[in-house]
């Protein structure tokens, strides 16, 4: 099982390019099960829940070609298509239960193994099944699969206003690409707002969908007869770029992230520069200069939906905070179970103590205190991602075991840093 060994206390410089979102690129990867046509998608990463996703077409029949170095991927679901995603290929990855909609939609039909438990959290799908319910599917769980078919009598699923008890990210996209071949309108209300919904919502105007509103938290959406085949680029990963934000940061030092875009990572900038780290827009992207995480000023945040603070950036600022100067306090309100790193960042030395959704930190900065490397294990994605950011400001040697789960969303992290200076090497 792989493992990254990090010699901590480098600073970073020079410049790192920004991959196409993992969260955007997968609902990306099945919206090209709408379309019989060949459809062309560009700046794909390089990712491990990519592979998983193209595994779970290709099992379905959709033939998948890659061309050129720059993530270029034609996908072509063609009229032979078996809508069965069994659960070997699901239960590493949440992003699965995106099959669903295009499916019901295209096919009438699918079988869908409910995702794997997860460990940030129980992560239902209620909300998902009662808004394709909502549009004429009939879905019975079955032997750990969601059965859905189309009612009797019923050719295409039905146009239906859609308003969820809490905003869902994928729950809107498997509603947005069933919608786009329904019969008559949808309106999502409390449609989520991530400009990796917004992405997808071009990908499918670009393939003949009649939608308005996307990046607003109502989306509506005109059921068309058939959509088309198109080539899209997969924006640049918000997560990706905050996280080398953060590991900038904390580290000290100056790189350019090519591709980030500031736009869609405001709650966190400003966080940053509150924290004394200088955040500049650049011709094409973002420049960071910091003076190293002693020196900064930690910060208290509560995630939320976007455009607030990301869930999904909480344990890397969690990482920043640790070593920053002053105390500061994190709230997690999207997922009950996403405080696995603050064990791990423990054993550091990090001084956190947690309270139900909230952690408490202390931050070593000025203290004279220093993290001092461990062998540590990572439990989840941005888990991981923390612990690599401890570890690259620890005194001495970090192992960070169990990077199966970095993989999953980060394109060559440990390439990337040691690009930088860090000095960082994966290891069997
Ligand atoms: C592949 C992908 O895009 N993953 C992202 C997506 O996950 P994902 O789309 O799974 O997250 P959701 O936005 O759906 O989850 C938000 C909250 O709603 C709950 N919920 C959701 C659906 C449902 O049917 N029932 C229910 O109770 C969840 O358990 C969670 O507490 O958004 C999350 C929140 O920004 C991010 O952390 C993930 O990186
Ligand atoms: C939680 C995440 O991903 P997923 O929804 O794929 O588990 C994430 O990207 O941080």
């Amino acid at each position: 099982m792989d493992k990254l060994r990090i010699q901590g206390g480098q600073r970073l410089h020079g410049e790192v390019p920004i991959s196409g979102a993992k969260n955007a690129a997968l609902p990306e990867l099945c919206a090209t099960l709408l379309t019989d046509e060949p459809v062309t998608l560009r700046n794909v990463p390089r990712l491990r829940d990519v592979a998983t996703m193209r595994r779970l077409l290709e099992h379905m029949g959709v033939q998948v070609q890659t061309h050129g170095e720059r993530g270029g991927l034609t996908l072509h679901a063609g009229a032979a298509l078996e809508p069965l995603a069994p659960y070997e290929l699901v239960k590493t990855m949440r992003a699965s239960v995106l099959v669903l909609g295009p499916l019901l939609a295209r096919l009438g039909r699918a079988r869908v193994s409910l995702p794997g438990g997860c460990a940030i959290g129980s992560r239902p799908v209620d909300q998902h099944i009662k808004g394709l319910q909502a549009m004429g599917a009939q879905i019975a769980i079955e032997h750990g699969y969601m059965v859905a078919q189309l009612a009797p009598g019923q050719s295409r699923l039905r146009g239906a206003r859609i308003a969820t008890d809490m905003i869902t990210v994928t729950g809107t996209e498997n509603f947005l690409m069933a919608a786009t071949l329904a019969e008559g309108e949808t309106v999502l209300e409390n449609a989520a707002q991530e400009p990796e919904v917004t992405d997808l919502a071009e990908l499918l105007i670009a393939m003949g969908a009649q939608i308005e509103g996307h990046g607003s938290s109502r989306i509506r959406i005109q059921g068309v007869e058939r959509l088309h085949g198109a080539e899209h680029a997969v924006v640049a990963d918000r997560i990706e770029a905050g996280t080398f934000l953060c590991a900038v940061a904390a580290c000290g030092g100056a790189v350019h992230l090519r591709h980030a875009r500031g736009e869609h990572l405001e709650a966190l900038i400003e966080k940053l520069r509150e924290a004394g780290v200088s955040v500049q827009a650049s011709v094409d992207g973002l420049q960071v200069q910091s003076p190293g995480a002693a020196l900064l000023r930690a910060q208290s945040f509560r995630t939320t939906e976007y455009p607030g603070f990301p869930t999904d950036m909480q344990a890397q600022f969690m990482a920043l905070n640790a070593v920053a100067q002053g105390s500061s306090s994190v709230t997690e309100t999207i997922f009950e179970n996403r405080f696995m790193h603050v064990h791990e960042l423990q054993r550091l030395g990090a001084k956190i103590r947690i309270d139900g959704r909230l952690a408490l930190i202390e931050g070593l900065g000025g203290s004279g205190a220093h993290l001092s490397g461990a062998t540590v294990m990572a439990t989840d994605l941005r888990a991981s991602a923390s612990l690599v950011i401890a570890g690259l400001v620890a005194e001495g040697e970090t192992v960070v075991d169990r990077i199966y789960h970095l993989d999953r969303g980060y394109d060559q992290m440990e390439l990337k840093l040691r690009a930088l200076g860090a000095q960082i090497e994966r290891i069997a």
